[in-house]
């Protein structure tokens, strides 16, 4: 079977993680620095049920509820990741904000997105509690899962879940029951 190609962004506000996030999918190790992203592409290659797949993966800038949304951002992106740290309520609630000015601008509620929860090693900084998080998914229908760049804890499965969520929406995931050929 021919490689498939596949084009993610992570977004989200600033300093939730989404570099971290990144490298530690593509690169496998963590950075404790901090240093803010305009954007950067990385590429990586995985198999995700027997069919393997070169992830574009988009880091983008962090982003506020008053950021301009810049086109691009819709154009040739498969899926998103829409990151916030479980230690910050203001993270929480501009991945709310993002969200809907994807939807404004792909003209569409059938968007394939992974909401992500990250820094879950910071037990005691935790202010958005895994249940807040998954409501929050339920009402958009689309994937959870909590992670930790740091520990890599749920790293892998954050990418897993978007190749699913692509397939699903774009109509080819097996167990949808139709494939298109
Ligand atoms: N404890 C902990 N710290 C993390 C984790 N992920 C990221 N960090 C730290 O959080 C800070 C910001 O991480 P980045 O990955 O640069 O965040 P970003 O979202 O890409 O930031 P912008 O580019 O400004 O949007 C850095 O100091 C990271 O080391 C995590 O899972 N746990």
């Amino acid at each position: 079977m021919p490689v498939k190609n596949r084009k993610v962004a992570l977004m989200g506000f600033r300093a939730v993680g989404k570099s971290s996030l990144t490298i530690q999918f593509v690169e496998n190790h963590f950075v404790d620095s901090y240093d803010p992203t305009i954007e950067n592409t990385f590429q990586k290659s995985v198999s995700y049920k027997g069919q393997d797949y070169l992830i574009n993966v988009v880091d983008t800038a962090g982003q506020d509820e008053y950021s301009i949304f810049p086109r691009s951002y819709t154009v040739d992106v498969d899926g998103y990741l829409l990151v916030y740290s479980v230690t910050s309520m203001k993270s929480f609630d501009t991945v709310k904000v993002i969200r809907d000015k994807l939807l404004d601008q792909s003209g569409t509620t059938n968007i394939p997105l992974v909401l992500v929860g990250n820094k879950t090693d910071l037990h005691m900084q935790r202010v958005i509690s895994t249940e807040m998080g998954k409501k929050l998914a339920a009402d958009w229908k689309a994937s959870f899962v909590e992670c930790s760049a740091k520990q890599n804890e749920g790293v892998e499965e954050i990418f897993q879940k978007i190749l699913q969520q692509v397939e699903q929406v774009q109509g080819n995931d097996p167990e949808s029951g139709c494939t298109i050929l």
